[in-house]
């Protein structure tokens, strides 16, 4: 089965909590047809369907923690499978959040051939969090939690960016700028791609 994925162009999108990758990740869909899954968003889909996982991982992402690395990366390998046949490449958002997530995702799914650096200032993130949190719903964007999210994303997500620059596959989007300006710095990094 994951045969069918080793091929697959795939993209790492990283940066910090409402640094813009959901947002950039949409644009990228309608233009390129690329599949989009966020690590966040199939959690969200598992506490959704109240399942006891779903009640655990709830607890975990209300503090503002990872989720155990083995859950989160079956679900995106489950996800890929699943769009194995029409996908065009794969947007990996949200994920990995720190080196060993990275790593263990090239063991068992391949290696990404870019990696996005969605990147904004901490004050930045914080007021489009607060921002988001008016109409979320989401139970992790609240001003508590966002401080968590944060600490945790300069801790652990940082080092994934100087792991894969090594590489020479690391793209940095400034993410200060309006929407479609961020996404014109997005579009020179996907066509360079093809
Ligand atoms: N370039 C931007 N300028 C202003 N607001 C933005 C920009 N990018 C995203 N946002 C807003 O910031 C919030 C967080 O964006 P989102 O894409 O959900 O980030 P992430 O997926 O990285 O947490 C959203 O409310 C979004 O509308
Ligand atoms: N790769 C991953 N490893 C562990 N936990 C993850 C994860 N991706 C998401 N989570 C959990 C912890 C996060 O605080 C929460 C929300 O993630 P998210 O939706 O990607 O946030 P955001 O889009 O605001 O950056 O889900
Ligand atoms: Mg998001």
């Amino acid at each position: 089965m994951a045969d069918k994925i080793k091929n697959a162009k795939i993209v790492f999108v990283v940066g910090g909590p409402g640094s813009g990758k959901g947002t950039q990740c949409e644009k990228i869909v309608a233009k390129y047809g690329y599949t989009h899954l966020s690590s966040g968003d199939l959690l969200r889909a598992e506490v959704a369907s109240g399942s006891e996982r779903g009640k655990q991982l709830q607890a975990i992402m209300q503090k503002g923690e990872l989720v155990p690395l083995d859950t989160v990366l079956d679900m995106i390998k489950d996800a890929m499978i699943a769009k194995a046949d029409v996908s065009k490449g794969y947007l990996i958002d949200g994920y990995p959040r720190e080196v060993k997530q990275g790593e263990e995702f090239e063991k068992k799914i391949g290696a990404p051939a870019l990696l996005l650096y969605i990147d904004a200032k901490g004050e930045t993130m914080v007021k489009r969090l607060m921002k988001r949190g008016e109409t979320s719903g989401r139970a992790d964007d609240n001003e508590e939690t966002i401080k968590k999210r944060l600490d945790l994303y300069y801790k652990a997500t940082e080092p994934v960016i100087a792991f894969y620059e090594q590489r020479g596959i690391v793209r940095k989007i400034n993410s200060e700028l309006p929407v479609d300006e961020v996404f014109a710095i997005v579009e020179k990094a996907i066509d360079e791609l093809k």
